[in-house]
């Protein structure tokens, strides 16, 4: 490259993006949502067996549980009153108040509707250390991130509307078996994923000023996508494959349910 090339690439890394363009720049890391996994997109094509589907939702319990000590952490280290006055929302949506089930109540009852039982779903039994892993380093990075880096990486939520509805159009057709109770749960979060998202999108367009600062929370966006997708591998690896841990040695599920 000669100089003035690479003063000139160097002058436009250094210049921020327009909240426009940062915003779009945002939506454009939808490309590498989840809802591109090859096992999501087998659960709304119809090709998932029963096991499968309730291999998912087993799973996802963790995702659900862990959510509301993320956004509690978020909050811990969070200074600021009108943020977390908002802030606390999402844990009452997942905890449920004022005589509300909430969402991990709803998920049990997606698991009931599956055909897991309640305890079942409770023990962790199922839940795959690669999954558990994952959900764990999203919870670890609200821990010791600032609070607006962490509440920016809830920001794969602006995609997830559209994943929620894949699945209220999809799964009903296809899998008949499944008691249609158990989709309040999905119904719940197109409302409430999209308050979050104004939420989480203004404190991140206001935080990231600089250009470097826009790039690396494009790099918390993508670490963020990274631990949903590593968390379809891990199901793909025990479900489709047949490759659960231990298989070798094993068809037990010997693996640890947490060390909390
Ligand atoms: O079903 C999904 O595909 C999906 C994805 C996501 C996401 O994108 O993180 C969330 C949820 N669901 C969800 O239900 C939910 O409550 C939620 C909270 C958050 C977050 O990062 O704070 N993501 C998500």
């Amino acid at each position: 490259m000669n100089s003035s090339v690479q003063q000139s690439a160097e002058q436009s890394l250094q210049t921020p993006l327009t909240p426009q363009a940062f915003e779009a720049a945002l939506r454009a890391k939808g490309d590498y949502y989840h809802i591109h996994h090859p096992f999501h997109r087998a659960m709304y094509e119809g090709e998932c067996t029963p096991e499968q589907i309730r291999g998912w939702v087993a799973n996802r319990f963790y995702y659900q549980i862990s959510i509301p000590m993320k956004d509690a952490a978020i909050m811990a280290n969070c200074p600021d009153r009108d943020t977390r006055r908002l802030w606390v929302q999402r844990l009452l949506d997942h905890d449920g108040y004022d005589g509300g089930e909430g969402g991990i109540e709803a998920w049990l009852r997606l698991g009931e509707a599956v055909g897991l039982s309640r305890e079942e779903i409770l023990s962790q039994e199922h839940v795959l250390p690669g999954v558990r892993f994952a959900v764990d380093a999203y919870v670890n990075f609200a821990r010791r991130a600032t609070w607006q880096e962490a509440a920016s990486s809830s920001l794969t939520e602006l995609f997830a509307p559209s994943i929620h509805q894949a699945r209220l159009a999809s799964w009903p057709e296809h899998y008949p078996w499944i008691d249609a109770s158990g989709y309040q749960y999905f119904r719940s979060r197109l409302t409430e994923a999209r308050r979050d998202v104004e939420h989480g999108l203004a404190i991140t367009l206001q935080h990231y000023q600089t250009r470097a600062g826009q790039e690396r929370m494009l790099e918390i966006l993508q670490f963020k996508l990274d631990v949903l997708w590593s968390m379809l591998d891990a199901m793909t690896m025990a479900y489709q494959l047949d490759r659960a841990p231990y298989h070798t040695v094993t068809a037990k599920p010997v693996y640890h349910r947490g060390l909390f």
